[in-house]
C-alpha cells in the first residue's frame, strides 16, 4: 500500500482543516439543488461572478452592497453550500458576533483571522506561516465576511498584508494580488453605522471605512436591490406598508428626508411614531416596550425581542437602573477585583498609588463589565464577550438571568438561533483596550450588563420586534438613526421619545449622514 505523502498527514492533523471539511456533502448538494433555483436573477448573476472566480483560482475581491432583507445572508449560505458540497474550503466571517452567528461555522474576523484588537496602518494578524490557520487559508477556496462596513479599514489592509506574507512563498504572484490571490466577498451596508474612531472627526471616520481602503479600488461591487424579506413571508394585506416603510428608512439611511443636507439634517417624525407629552414620558415609552412588565415579565418569550435604544451610555444606565429597581426580586450585588498590569507606564508606588483601587472600580468603559454589577432573577442581560460562538454565547448575545450564584450565573438564551438554551457563566478576566487609558488594567467580572436598555451601537445587527427610541440628546453620527429605525421590521413596533434641549417632548431630531461613504458605491 502506498505511504501518504507528507502533505496529507499534516491536513489530516490539522483540526482546523478537518472542521471545515467535515460538512456532509450528499446533504449539503441536495440542499444545493434546491437553493439554486431560488436564487431571483441577481442573486443569480452575483453567484455566477463568485463561483467563476473561485473556479479560475485567480483571485478576486467583491463587496455585495445590499440593505437588511436583500437576501445577502441567503447568498452567502447559498455560496457556502455550493462549494461545501464539492469538498471546498468556505471561511464564513463576520465583523460582529451577532452577525456571526448567522453564517454555518461562522466565526469573527478577529478571532478566525487573528487581527489584533489596537491596530494601524502597518499591523498584521498573528499568524504563522507554519501554523495550522495558515495551512486553512492556503487551501480555502472562499472567504466570505459579512458586515464590513463597520469594522476600520485597518483590519482588511492586515488581513491582506498577511495573505499576501505567508502565500508569497509558494507563488511568487501572491504577494501582486489582493489578499494573496484568495477570493474574498464582503458584505454590508454603508448608510449603518461606521468604524467607531474615539473622538474622531468625520473625515477620521470616512477615511477610516473600507472604501476609503486602498483594497477598494481593487473591489467588484454588486447590488442586490430586491427586499425578499418583503416578497416571502408577509401577508399581502401588509406588504404595502411594510414597503412604505422600509422605504421611508431608506431614505433616512441616504439623507434624503428633511430637506438637502450635507451631514447633519433636522427632520420631523409622523405623529403616530411619537410619545406624546405627558406628566412621565419615559414611563410611557417604558410602557410600550414592555407593557404591564411586572405582570408580564415571566411570560415565555417576553424580553426576547424587546429594547429600548440610546444614543449613549449614561441615558441607558438610567432606563436600567429604573426598570431593574421596580423589578420584582432580591437584588444581587457583585463587585469586580480591578488590579493595574504592571508596565512601562507603572513603575514606581506613586504610579501605582495614583491609580488607585477606588479610582479602578470607577472606571466605566464601553465594552467592560461595571465594578458594580447588579442583578435580579428573571432580568435581561447582555454578554459583553465572545465567550462559545458555536454555543451562540458571543459580545451582544441577550439571555434571561435564571439564578445568582456566588461563583456563576445560570441564564438562559433570549437571541440568535440558541434561543432557550441554558448556560453557566463565569467571572473572566478583561484588559480593557481603550486607547484613552494611559495605563492597562484589569477587571474580573461576570461579562453582563442588564438590558432592559441598550445603546443603538450595540443595537446593530439585533432583530426586534418592539423597540423604543430615547433620544433624550441626538445621535451622535452617521448611521445611528437608521440602525435604530431599522431594528424593527414594521411601523407598529417602534416608538420614539424625542426631547429637546430643555427637556420637552418635540417631534423633531437629527439624522447624521455622511454622504461621501456612498461616492465609491
Ligand atoms: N431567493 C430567495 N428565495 C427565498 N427566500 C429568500 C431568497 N432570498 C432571501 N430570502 C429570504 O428573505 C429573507 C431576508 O433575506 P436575508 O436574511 O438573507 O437578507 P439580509 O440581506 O441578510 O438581511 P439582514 O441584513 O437584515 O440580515 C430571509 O427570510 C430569507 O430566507
Amino acid at each position: 500500500m502506498p505511504y501518504p505523502d507528507d502533505d496529507s498527514i499534516s491536513s489530516a492533523k490539522n483540526l482546523l482543516i478537518n472542521e471545515e471539511l467535515a460538512y456532509n456533502r450528499h446533504d449539503l448538494l441536495d440542499e444545493f439543488k434546491h437553493l439554486i433555483i431560488t436564487l431571483t436573477d441577481e442573486q443569480r448573476s452575483i453567484f455566477d461572478d463568485i463561483i467563476l472566480a473561485v473556479r479560475k483560482k485567480k483571485g478576486g475581491v467583491f463587496f455585495v452592497y445590499g440593505y437588511g432583507g436583500t437576501g445577502k445572508t441567503f447568498l452567502w449560505k447559498t455560496l457556502s453550500i455550493a462549494l461545501r458540497s464539492e469538498g471546498e474550503i468556505v471561511l464564513n466571517v463576520a465583523s460582529s458576533g451577532i452577525a456571526s452567528l448567522l453564517l454555518t461555522g461562522g466565526r469573527t474576523a478577529h478571532s478566525r483571522f487573528k487581527i489584533p484588537i489596537n491596530l494601524n496602518e502597518d499591523s498584521i494578524c498573528t499568524i504563522k506561516p507554519d501554523s495550522d490557520i495558515a495551512n486553512l487559508l492556503r487551501i480555502t477556496s472562499l472567504i466570505i465576511w459579512d458586515e464590513a462596513p463597520m469594522v476600520h479599514k485597518h483590519a482588511f489592509e492586515a488581513l491582506d498584508r498577511t495573505l499576501k506574507d505567508i502565500f508569497t512563498c509558494q507563488d511568487k504572484m501572491a504577494s501582486q494580488l489582493p489578499f494573496g490571490e484568495k477570493v474574498i466577498v464582503f458584505g454590508g451596508d454603508f448608510r449603518q453605522i461606521l468604524p467607531v474612531v474615539p473622538n474622531g472627526s468625520r473625515q477620521d471616520i470616512v477615511s477610516s471605512s473600507l472604501s476609503s481602503s486602498y483594497l477598494w479600488t481593487k473591489c467588484k461591487v454588486l447590488k442586490l436591490t430586491k427586499n425578499m424579506r418583503l416578497t416571502i413571508g408577509s401577508e399581502a394585506s401588509n406588504i404595502q406598508e411594510i414597503k412604505t416603510f422600509a422605504e421611508w428608512l431608506l431614505d433616512i439611511g441616504e439623507g434624503k428626508v428633511g430637506g438637502f443636507s450635507d451631514g447633519e439634517a433636522i427632520i420631523h417624525m409622523p405623529d403616530d411614531l411619537l410619545i406624546a407629552d405627558s406628566l412621565d414620558p419615559v414611563s410611557d415609552l417604558i410602557d410600550f416596550v414592555y407593557p404591564s412588565i411586572l405582570e408580564n415579565f415571566k411570560k415565555e418569550g417576553f424580553f426576547q425581542e424587546r429594547a429600548i435604544l440610546a444614543p449613549k451610555n449614561e441615558v441607558v444606565q438610567d432606563i436600567n437602573d429604573r426598570l431593574l429597581s421596580i423589578f420584582p426580586g432580591e437584588e444581587k450585588e457583585y463587585l469586580s477585583s480591578d488590579t493595574i498590569c504592571q508596565s512601562g507606564y507603572v513603575h514606581d508606588n506613586l504610579h501605582e498609588s495614583l491609580y488607585s483601587p477606588d479610582f479602578l472600580n470607577g472606571l466605566k468603559l464601553s465594552g467592560v463589565p461595571n465594578h458594580h454589577l447588579v442583578l435580579k432573577v428573571g432580568v435581561p442581560v447582555m454578554l459583553l464577550r465572545n465567550i462559545d460562538q458555536k454555543n451562540g454565547l458571543c459580545n451582544g448575545t441577550r439571555l434571561k438571568v435564571i439564578s445568582l450564584g456566588n461563583r456563576v450565573i445560570e441564564a438562559e438564551i433570549i437571541s440568535g438561533n440558541n434561543i432557550g438554551n441554558r448556560t453557566f457563566i463565569p467571572r473572566i478576566t478583561l484588559t480593557p483596550s481603550d486607547k484613552n487609558i494611559p495605563f492597562k488594567f484589569q477587571r474580573r467580572q461576570f461579562p453582563l450588563a442588564v438590558c432592559f436598555a441598550m445603546t443603538i451601537n450595540k443595537s446593530q445587527g439585533q432583530s426586534l420586534s418592539r423597540v423604543g427610541l430615547y433620544l433624550k440628546e441626538p445621535v451622535f453620527t452617521h448611521g445611528q438613526l437608521y440602525v435604530a429605525l431599522s431594528r424593527v421590521k414594521s411601523r407598529q413596533g417602534l416608538k420614539l421619545l424625542i426631547l429637546d434641549k430643555y427637556g420637552k417632548v418635540t417631534n423633531q431630531t437629527s439624522n447624521i449622514v455622511y454622504k461621501e461613504v456612498f461616492n465609491s458605491l
